[in-house]
């Protein structure tokens, strides 16, 4: 066995809603709110899948969704009464609400919802076991002309945010939307610097850009990355970021295989329930496949919690989640069987 152990984490991942301010051209989840296939889940919807994670044994909640859908009037126009019937105002006083009942479930929530304000993030950390925003890129790129919650600054200033709060932290860059390799260095050292500052990043997520069918308009400018632009990517990571970050990959993106060799060392959220909302045809490897295959070139896959070792074992984590954090953990921070 190499004498580090690849980690994961059995999740199910609950799309809250799909309408969203910002219309980043590569994504394919996004529908405006007006379109038919738009929606905002039911409590009896989050809770059946809730259910399904538990019985399972998932222990992560993954709540990613739409950024700030209450600025756009038809979002309100349509689905402002499911909130308002239910007693919230926005879909981040309804995900607090939802964590508490993933809590209820036995399982930890993980909300990535785009650029959270400062009172929205201390709303939801105590309920959270980690949190997440990918920085995506500090280029300003094409992709996101339309995408007020892509300026990198609100990105940088919520991970800094995060970090005020003791949040652990899961970040990261897609690549492939038109930034350049010297952006990729940029933006690493950015997440390196606030790293520095806080110690509260968990993890970083280097994410290849990934055609789906469920994009608004073919894109032909944007070019997937290769499997060489991957591992270049990892190489710069690993020379840039402190090794306390685990280095994540989506093994349903490209097969991990032949990237593990150069610095990865977590393959993320991986459900046995849920598809992978944000690239639906990309489906997940089975768990025991992967264990399996890791195995065999001398990899242990060792299942973690939502919030990684370091932080279980430091106490960093929302105080509400300690007590199924300590139920689920081992001595050493992992999944405890
Ligand atoms: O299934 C997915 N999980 C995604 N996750 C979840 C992630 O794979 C894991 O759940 C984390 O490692 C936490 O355990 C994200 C988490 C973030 O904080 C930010 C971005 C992502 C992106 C994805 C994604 O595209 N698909
Ligand atoms: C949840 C995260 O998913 C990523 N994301 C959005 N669309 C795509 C796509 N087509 N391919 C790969 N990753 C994508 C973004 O980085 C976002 O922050
Ligand atoms: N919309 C958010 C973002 O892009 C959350 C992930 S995509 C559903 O940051
Ligand atoms: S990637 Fe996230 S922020 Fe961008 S359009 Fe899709 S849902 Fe919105």
């Amino acid at each position: 066995m190499k004498n580090r152990p690849i980690t994961y984490s059995k999740n199910v991942f609950i799309p809250v809603t799909n309408v969203c301010r910002n219309k980043c051209v590569y994504c394919g989840f996004r529908r405006p709110a007006e379109h038919k296939d738009a929606f905002l889940m039911t409590e009896a919807e989050v809770a059946a899948i809730l259910k399904q994670g538990a019985e399972t044994g998932c222990t992560e909640a993954m709540f990613a969704f739409g950024e700030s859908p209450e600025e756009n009037a038809a979002f309100n126009a349509r689905f402002g009464k499911q909130l308002n019937e239910m007693g919230f105002k926005t879909v981040i006083e309804y995900t607090a609400h939802l964590c508490r009942l993933a809590l209820d479930y036995g399982l930890l929530p993980h909300v990535n919802g785009g650029v959270l304000s400062f009172d929205e993030l201390q709303l939801l950390a105590p309920l959270n076991a980690s949190m997440g925003l990918m920085l995506e890129t500090t280029a300003i790129v094409s992709a996101h002309a339309d995408c007020p919650g892509k300026i990198p600054a609100a990105r940088l200033e919520m991970i800094e945010n995060a970090g005020k709060l003791k949040m652990p932290f899961t970040t990261g860059l897609l690549i492939g939307i038109g930034e350049t390799r010297q952006d990729w260095a940029e933006s690493l050292a950015e997440i390196q610097k606030l790293h520095q500052k806080y110690g509260h990043i968990q993890e970083i997520i280097l994410q290849n850009y990934t055609p789906n069918s469920g994009q608004e308009n073919p894109i032909k400018d944007l070019k997937p990355p290769t499997k060489e632009d991957m591992i270049d990517l990892i190489l710069l990571t690993k020379n840039t970021l402190t090794p306390d970050i685990s280095i994540q990959v989506a093994p349903n993106l490209m097969s991990p295989l032949e990237l593990i060799q150069y610095g990865v060392t977590d393959l993320g959220g991986i459900s046995p329930v849920t598809i992978d909302y944000i690239n639906p045809e990309a489906a997940w490897p089975k768990i025991e496949e992967l264990k399996t295959l890791l195995s065999s070139k001398g990899y242990e896959f060792k299942e973690r919690l939502p919030v990684h070792p370091k932080f279980v074992k430091s106490g960093w984590f929302g105080k509400e989640t300690e007590f199924l954090i300590e139920k689920l953990s081992d001595a050493d921070g992992y999944r405890k069987y």
